[in-house]
């Protein structure tokens, strides 16, 4: 059981109505959603530093089918995308792997995922943790009014992005790394190092399946 606190984060007034602590026992799940082709540290640095913070129970890494508002951007499989996940998220106790919207295929939105996720586990709270990039596109995102009744938006700071969102929101400081997937795709296919950049576990599979080689 994990009671929420607001220690280090800073809550807006309207999330702070939301989550003022009471005698319920709560289950505080945290999402890292994304295609992760490939997983990198960026995302593992952001849930586990949100999960320390928000004292989070778990986070779900959710691989997505299709992302719903850009074309698939590789041909890597599902398969492997969520291999990889499997792989970066092994030995880290509370991060885990939730294949329902590979499962579920199509376009991956969001709404649809909570209202699964809510269904099967209507006792959790579920924390969606998004670079603060994303805290800004919110607005385009598919029902958008209605997942922020399902869910409590949890916005990682970057700098030269703005923190102000039409929803609640709570903003979390954390160390940042520069890493993309863009960025680790291109330095495979020029044959330039990823060490340091994913697990070596992650690495290692992309060298043997031949992952993103020109
Ligand atoms: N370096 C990073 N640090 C913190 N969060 C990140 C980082 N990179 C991506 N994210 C966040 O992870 C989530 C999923 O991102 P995604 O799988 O699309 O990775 P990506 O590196 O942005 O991929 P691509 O370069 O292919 O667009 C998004 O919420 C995104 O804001
Ligand atoms: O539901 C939506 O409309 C929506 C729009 C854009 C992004 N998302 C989700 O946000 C997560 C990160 O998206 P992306 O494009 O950075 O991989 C991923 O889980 C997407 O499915 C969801």
């Amino acid at each position: 059981m994990t009671h929420l606190t607001e220690q280090a984060v800073t809550v807006t007034p309207a999330t702070q109505v939301k989550l003022a602590p009471t005698a319920q026992p709560r289950h505080c799940v945290g999402i890292v959603g994304g295609t992760f082709n490939p997983v990198h540290n960026g995302h593992l640095v952001m849930a586990d530093q949100v999960m320390q913070q928000l004292k989070l129970e778990r986070v779900l890494f959710i691989p997505d089918a299709n992302p719903p508002h850009v074309d698939h951007k590789t041909a890597i499989s599902a398969k492997d995308r969520t291999a990889m996940v499997a792989l970066a998220i092994q030995d880290h106790p509370g991060f885990e792997l939730d294949t329902l919207e590979i499962a579920r295929g199509g376009k991956s939105y969001t709404y649809d995922t909570l209202v699964e996720l809510k269904r099967r586990h209507p006792e959790n709270d579920y924390f969606l943790i998004l670079g603060a990039d994303m805290i800004a596109y919110l607005p385009k995102w598919y029902r958008i009014a209605d997942l922020a009744k399902l869910v409590t938006f949890v916005g990682v700071r970057r700098p030269g992005f703005p923190v102000k969102s039409k929803y609640p929101v709570i903003w979390v400081d954390a160390p940042q790394l520069a890493t993309s997937s863009t960025q680790l795709r291109q330095l495979v296919a020029q044959g330039r190092s990823i060490q340091y950049l994913v697990p070596d576990a992650v690495a290692s599979y992309i060298k043997e399946k031949g992952l993103y080689h020109a």
